[in-house]
């Protein structure tokens, strides 16, 4: 007999549990008089006025969680649909849950100085990071240790997932005027208020009136996609200790099955060097990544932007040259040795440029161009580096890992077809 039970938001392998349900959605109608499991609070909800563009939206409601990640506590402004979907994440931490070192007691992290202890791999800090000042930039992470390729650096487990509902795309449609109203119940009721408030904001002086769960969500969340499909903003108060470069260290790993946010290396990276992230798509040239990060209201200064005028304008060179190739590729007139050495070019550029993380998604394309020109052997070689990156950067249960694990099987079944009618 098995144990575990498929609800209908799963996602592709749910975690076994002896206590596992289907969570149906609540409201403040349904969950007035007590609190629904994992819900420790009684819903708060309230009736949006949404441009029309909008989906329909009945009811945004604030769903709390006290004692989620080690009674750090979560608070989650959703639909009751979307809420249910993220019910049993909240409610069936996986089993790896306490042996994550990296959550501090009270989900605090440990912002000790960089000591000369410290750096010499001590074994009494199980972070191999700590938390320091870093100027121009506020706070920032940085390694204690030496850091292997590949390695998860730290792993962070949100305080909120708010429904973009509330953070609509178009500057000038304003947010709903409910809003403030629900940033502030939700914050309210977060049983570890400091490990958010204490988190950095961008738009106090420039806009006064912006909530600060507003301003601090803007300035440190990330975009991600719910069980049930609605995309919503993440806020991981560890990993948003994380400053941007434009040629980072690391990159952030969503799993939907936990909801966790990692921060995994994508190269070496020594004792005392800072850990970033990009904030915003890798590969980007200059003023393409200038103009997206003007949202964070600060001015880039990391080592790719301050480089020397011919640095910077042979790396936007290589960038622009990927996009180049990349339709070449796909031109329905390239011959097939045309496309052998656009391949190799490419790959070249990728690695010059440090762009790691996104081999899981360019090799998925080569898969897909070279199975178009029939060479189905080399289809299948990049459609086995594509899964072994995409394993390490994104959500191993995820869409874009399952797609290639499908792909590989259909590929492999070919080959081996091929093979017996030769
Ligand atoms: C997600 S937070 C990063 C952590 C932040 N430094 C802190 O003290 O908590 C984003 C904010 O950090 C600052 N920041 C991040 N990367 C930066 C960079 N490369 N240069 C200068 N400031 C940066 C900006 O103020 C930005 O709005």
């Amino acid at each position: 007999i098995s144990l575990q039970t498929q609800c209908p938001s799963d996602f592709i392998s749910p975690s076994p549990s002896r206590h596992r349900s289907c969570p149906v959605p609540v409201d403040d109608e349904t969950g007035h008089d007590s609190s629904p499991r994992p819900w420790t609070h009684p819903p708060y909800c309230l009736t949006p006025h949404l441009p029309t563009s909008s989906a329909a939206v009945d009811k945004l409601c604030v769903y709390t969680s006290s004692s989620y990640n080690d009674n750090s506590g979560i608070s989650i402004i959703a639909t009751p649909e979307t809420a249910a979907a993220l019910a049993n994440a909240v409610q069936n931490p996986l089993p790896a849950w306490h042996a994550r070192q990296h959550i501090a007691r009270r989900g605090r992290l440990q912002s000790h100085e960089l000591s000369r202890k410290d750096t010499k791999n001590d074994k009494a800090s199980p972070l191999p990071y700590t938390v320091i000042t870093i100027p121009g930039k506020g706070q920032g992470v940085v390694a204690t240790r030496h850091i292997a390729q590949f390695e998860t650096i730290l792993t962070s487990f949100p305080a909120m997932v708010v429904d973009n509902e509330l953070f609509p795309v178009e500057e000038d449609e304003g947010p709903p005027a409910e809003g403030p109203r629900l940033f502030q119940r939700a914050l309210e009721r977060l049983s570890d208020r400091e490990r958010f408030e204490d988190l950095a904001r961008s738009r106090r002086e420039a806009e006064h009136g912006v909530h600060i769960v507003e301003d601090v969500i803007r300035t440190n969340a990330f975009g991600i996609t719910t069980p049930d499909g609605k995309e919503a903003k993440g806020l991981y108060p560890e990993i948003a200790r994380l400053n941007h470069a434009c040629d980072p260290n690391a990159y952030p790993r969503f799993t939907k099955a936990d909801l966790a946010m990692s921060a995994v290396a994508t190269r070496d990276i020594l004792p005392g060097e800072e850990i970033t992230i990009s904030y915003v798509p890798l590969g980007m040239p200059t003023p393409y990544r200038h103009s997206s990060l003007s949202n964070w209201g600060f001015t880039c200064t990391c080592s790719l932007c301050t480089s020397p005028t011919s640095a910077r304008q042979a790396s936007d060179a290589r960038r622009e040259r990927l996009v180049e190739i990349f339709f070449s590729m796909r031109e329905p007139s390239t011959h097939y040795d045309t496309l052998v050495e656009l391949t190799k070019e490419f790959v070249e550029i990728v690695k010059v440029e440090r762009l790691e993380a996104k081999v899981g998604e360019y090799y998925q394309a080569f898969m897909k161009i070279y199975y178009e020109f029939g060479d189905v052997e080399s289809a299948l070689r990049y459609a086995q580096t594509a899964l072994r990156y995409a394993e390490l950067f994104a959500d191993p249960d995820g869409g874009f890992c399952t797609g290639l694990r499908g792909d590989l099987r259909l590929l492999e079944a070919l080959i081996k077809k091929q093979r017996e009618s030769e």
